[in-house]
C-alpha cells in the first residue's frame, strides 16, 4: 500500500487549563475541534468492515433486480377472475426470468424469489389454495399485487444509499452487495491510526513490585475494536528528552495519541507538565468522577488524549470522549455514547455539581445493578460492567426504582 497523504490537522484552543468544566462543554468543544484525517483509498467490499466512507454512494442497481414471487404457490394472469384458475402446465424456480405472460384466468406454478411473468396479477401461497386436476380453487380473491415484490421497491439505482462517514458494519455490507457493490472499490478513509502509550514509573519498577500496566491492553482492545490501527509506544519515558522524541516519533507515524497516566499534578507527571507547557490545551480538568483529570491538547498537530491513570477513570474517558472523538477523526460521525433510560436496583448519593459514571449491569427484569465500592482503581468492576450509569451534575441521591441513564459498553466494547 502506498504511503497515503495525512492528515489534516486539529486545532485545540488554548483555555484556562485550570478550569473545571462540566462533561458537555467538553464534549461540545471536542466535536468542534477534531478535525477528520484526509485522504481517500479503494478498497474492495470484503475488506471494507469497520472502514470509513470517504463519500456518499449511491446505488449501482435496483432491489430487488426484478419483480419477484414473496412465497411459493401460483403466479395468477390478470386482470383477476373469479375464485378458481386454471393451471398452466410448468413452474417457476428462483433463477428463471419467464419473458411470456401467464395469461387472463389462468394460473402457473411459481418459487419464492422468481421472477414474474409480466402480466402477473397476484402470487398466491400454497395454503390458500386447492387443486382438482387443472382447476386452482383459491380460498378468497387475492388483493393486486399480494406477494409480489416489486422491482427497486427497496433500493432504486441511483437512489442514495450510505452518506459519507458512515462506519461500514455487516448489514451495510449486504446493502451495499445488493445495491452492485459487491465487488466495486469503495471510496474509504485510510484506516486510522492511533499511538498509544502509558506513563508512570511504577509500570516499571522491578518485577515484585511493578504495578502491572492493565490500561495499554484495554484501550488497545478498544482502539482496534474500531478498526483502528495502533502504533504501541509502550511505556513512555520519564526524562524530557526522551519524551519529546517519543512523541514526535508518534506524530510522524499516526493520527492521534492515547495516553494514559500522568494526567494530574504529581511531581512525576512529565508528560502532563511537558504537553501542557508546549502546547494548545483544550482542557485538563472535567466535572466528572471517574477521570477528573483528563488532558486534552496537541502535539504536532495530532489530537492527544491523556486519559487519567486509574483504570477505571481512563477507561470511561476513553468511552465518554477519546472514542467519540476518534470516530470522528477518522472520517465519521462524533458519535456521543447513547443511553437509556431504566430503573435503579440500588441506592446510591453524591455531592452535586459533578457527572458520575458508574459500573453497571442491567438484570434480566430490566434493573441496573451496579458495582460497589466506586473506587476508580477497582478494575473488577469495569469487567463486571455491561454499561455505565450516567449520573448528571445535578442528581444527589439515587433510590430503587428511580429513572437513570444507562450507557451500554456494547457499540464500544463486546
Ligand atoms: N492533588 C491531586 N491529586 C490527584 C488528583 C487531583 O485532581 N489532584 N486527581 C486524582 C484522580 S481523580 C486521578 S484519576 C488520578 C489520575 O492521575 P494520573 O493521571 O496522573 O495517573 P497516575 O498518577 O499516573 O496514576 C494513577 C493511578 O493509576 C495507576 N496507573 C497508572 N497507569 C496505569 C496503567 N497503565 N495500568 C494500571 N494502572 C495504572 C497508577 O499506578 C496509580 O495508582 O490522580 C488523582 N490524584
Ligand atoms: O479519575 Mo479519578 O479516578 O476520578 O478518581
Amino acid at each position: 500500500m502506498s504511503p497515503l497523504p495525512r492528515p489534516s490537522v486539529s486545532r485545540f484552543a488554548d483555555c484556562d487549563s485550570d478550569q473545571v468544566r462540566r462533561v458537555d462543554w467538553v464534549l461540545d468543544a471536542l466535536d468542534a475541534q477534531i478535525a477528520p484525517i484526509d485522504g481517500v483509498e479503494f478498497r474492495a467490499p470484503d475488506h471494507a468492515r469497520g472502514r470509513v466512507l470517504a463519500r456518499a454512494i449511491a446505488a449501482l442497481r435496483h432491489h430487488p433486480i426484478a419483480d419477484n414471487a414473496a412465497v411459493d404457490g401460483y403466479a395468477l394472469g390478470g386482470p383477476p377472475t373469479e375464485s378458481s384458475y386454471t393451471i398452466r402446465p410448468g413452474s417457476i424456480a428462483a433463477g428463471d426470468h419467464p419473458t411470456h405472460p401467464v395469461g387472463a384466468g389462468l394460473a402457473l406454478r411459481i418459487m419464492t424469489g422468481a421472477t414474474l411473468p409480466p402480466d402477473t396479477y397476484a402470487v398466491v401461497p400454497d395454503e390458500v389454495c386447492s387443486r382438482a386436476g387443472p382447476a386452482l380453487h383459491i380460498a378468497r380473491p387475492p388483493r393486486a399485487g399480494e406477494n409480489m415484490r416489486l422491482q427497486g421497491e427497496d433500493i432504486r439505482q441511483g437512489a442514495p444509499l450510505l452518506p459519507a462517514g458512515r462506519r461500514l458494519r455487516a448489514t451495510d455490507l449486504a446493502l451495499l452487495a445488493a445495491a452492485g457493490w459487491g465487488h466495486a472499490p469503495l471510496p474509504l478513509r485510510p484506516k486510522l491510526r492511533v499511538a498509544l502509550a502509558s506513563t508512570g514509573r511504577e509500570l516499571a519498577a522491578t518485577a515484585d513490585r511493578r504495578v502491572i500496566d492493565s490500561n495499554r491492553p484495554m484501550l488497545r482492545a478498544l482502539l482496534e475494536q474500531q478498526g483502528y490501527d495502533v502504533v504501541d509506544l509502550g511505556l513512555l519515558p520519564d526524562d524530557e528528552g526522551s519524551l519529546r522524541a517519543a512523541l514526535d516519533a508518534a506524530a510522524s507515524q499516526a493520527d492521534a495519541i492515547v495516553t494514559s497516566g500522568g494526567a494530574s499534578r504529581g511531581d512525576h507527571d512529565v508528560v502532563a507538565r511537558l504537553l501542557l507547557r508546549d502546547s494548545p490545551v483544550l482542557n485538563w480538568r472535567v466535572a466528572m468522577k471517574p477521570g477528573r483529570p483528563l488532558m486534552l491538547t496537541h502535539w504536532k498537530g495530532l489530537p492527544v488524549f491523556g486519559l487519567p491513570g486509574n483504570p477505571v477513570a481512563a477507561y470511561t474517558c476513553a468511552i465518554i470522549f477519546a472514542l467519540p472523538a476518534l470516530a470522528k477523526r477518522a472520517g465519521g460521525a462524533f458519535t456521543r455514547p447513547t443511553a437509556y433510560t431504566l430503573p435503579a436496583a440500588f441506592s446510591h448519593s453524591k455531592p452535586a455539581g459533578r457527572r458520575e459514571y458508574l459500573r453497571a449491569r442491567l438484570r434480566p427484569d430490566g434493573a441496573l445493578d451496579v458495582f460497589k465500592p466506586h473506587g476508580s482503581n477497582r478494575i473488577s468492576g469495569l469487567a463486571y460492567a455491561d454499561g455505565l450509569i450516567d449520573l448528571p451534575e445535578d442528581v444527589t441521591t439515587v433510590a430503587p426504582g428511580d429513572s437513570l441513564r444507562y450507557i451500554p459498553l456494547a457499540p464500544w466494547d463486546y
